[in-house]
């Protein structure tokens, strides 16, 4: 393999400090067109689809049929929650607001150079175009946050894979930090416990709070992935937070894809069973999705709101993700604080006597012959 060079970096060089933000992704287009190559390379990640019981088969399965009907299908959903604004997708404006509220309360911690930019996993802006930025900035410090609270297989490693494929192949990698979850840090439950204040001051109180989870095959829980317990954790401590007895809240999960059994009770066949045992006001929360999108607008606060209705319920409401609340932008900042720890305010560093050090290893590299 030929390793990539830093063809920006000059000896004596201050060293920065990169911030990468990161979620999902999402299409660049509400279009047929646009939802294939992103479905494409969305569902060929092996983390997210871990084929039983051959590659190929499910490469086949794959590009002979659901490449050829689900494109379609997901435009149609998308075209329903796409924004007016800035690149349309909600995901992807609400990531960038939350980088900048996070960019400001986090950069003054820093002594010395911090930049910060976001990514998503499958789609634009790529992780890879991140990096790139970084390196021309001089980052020789990362820190990777995807914003999943909970760990999975699927999202967190899949991005840890993304982003070490790019670095393995730099001849110079940063240090690297990577944020494997936050699922009950005392902010986020916090802020999720606050978001469900505000919404039952104006909408009331439900006779159950039901907390969905985006789903994932069963099987990943039973080979070892997390996911299932962090979103556990994160139920019982919200619902400690709000001082919920067992019977006012219920753990489920959602948006299952393709045909084997995934994590249960699913969220859809929950809401067509509430009304007939005897529960006709429900809000839903879902709190591993830290920004809003087509799972949240479009599947719980459309799909899901039907079927209770069509049920007999009486009275349904979505509560909103955390977003870009003050609330949720100070746990985050403090996550990232945690994570960057000696990173911004060492003695010394990026100091005076620094720069004199880098200013004769400059001189030594053009000594060699080195025209960087
Ligand atoms: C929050 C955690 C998520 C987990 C865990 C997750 C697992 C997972 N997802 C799919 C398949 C699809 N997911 C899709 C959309 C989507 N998924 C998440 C988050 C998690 N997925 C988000 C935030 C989004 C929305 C993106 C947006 O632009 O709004 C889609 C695409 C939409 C569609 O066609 O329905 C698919 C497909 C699998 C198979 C999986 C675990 C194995
Ligand atoms: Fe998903
Ligand atoms: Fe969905």
């Amino acid at each position: 393999m030929k390793y990539h060079n830093n063809t920006t970096y000059r000896h004596g060089d201050e060293a920065a400090t990169g911030v990468l933000i990161t979620n999902l992704g999402t299409p660049d287009a509400p279009t047929k067109q646009a939802l294939r190559p992103y479905l494409k390379q969305f569902l060929w990640d092996p983390r997210v689809v871990e084929p039983p019981p051959a590659r190929w088969l499910w490469w086949l399965v794959l590009n002979g049929i659901i490449l050829n009907t689900r494109p379609a299908k997901s435009a149609e959903a998308y075209e329903e929650v796409w924004d007016s604004e800035g690149p349309g997708s909600p995901l992807l404006n609400i990531t960038v607001k939350q980088k900048e509220a996070i960019e400001k309360k986090l950069a003054p911690h820093f002594k010395g150079k911090v930049v910060f930019d976001i990514a998503m996993r499958y789609g634009n802006p790529s992780i890879e175009s991140a990096l790139k930025k970084f390196e021309q900035l001089g980052v020789q410090r990362l820190v990777v946050m995807p914003l999943y609270p909970q760990y999975a297989g699927a999202t967190t490693a899949s991005t840890f894979d993304d982003v070490t494929d790019v670095l393995r192949k730099w001849r110079w990698i940063p240090e690297l930090r990577f944020i494997n979850h936050y699922h009950r840090h005392p902010g986020y439950i916090k802020a999720l416990a606050n978001s469900v204040r505000e919404h039952q001051a104006e909408h009331g109180v439900p006779d159950l709070l039901v907390m969905s989870y985006h789903g994932v095959p069963k099987r990943y829980l039973t080979n070892g992935d997390p996911y299932h317990c962090e979103c556990q954790v994160t139920s019982r401590l919200l619902a400690q937070e709000l001082g919920l007895e067992p019977h006012q809240y219920k753990v489920t999960f959602q948006s299952l894809f393709g045909k084997e059994e995934w994590l249960k009770p699913y969220t859809d066949e929950t809401m067509m069973s509430l009304p007939g045992l005897g529960y006709k006001h429900v809000q839903v929360i879902c709190p591993g999705f830290s920004a809003d999108c087509l799972e949240t607008i479009e599947e719980i606060d459309g799909e899901n709101r039907e079927y209770f209705e069509e049920a007999g319920g009486e009275k349904f409401s979505y509560i909103k993700a955390l977003n870009y609340r003050e609330d949720h932008t100070d746990a985050l900042t403090d996550v990232l604080l945690q994570h960057t720890q000696g990173w911004y305010e060492r003695d010394g560093f990026d100091s005076e006597a620094d720069a004199a050090e880098r200013a004769i290893v400059k001189e030594r590299a053009r000594a060699m012959g080195c025209p960087m």
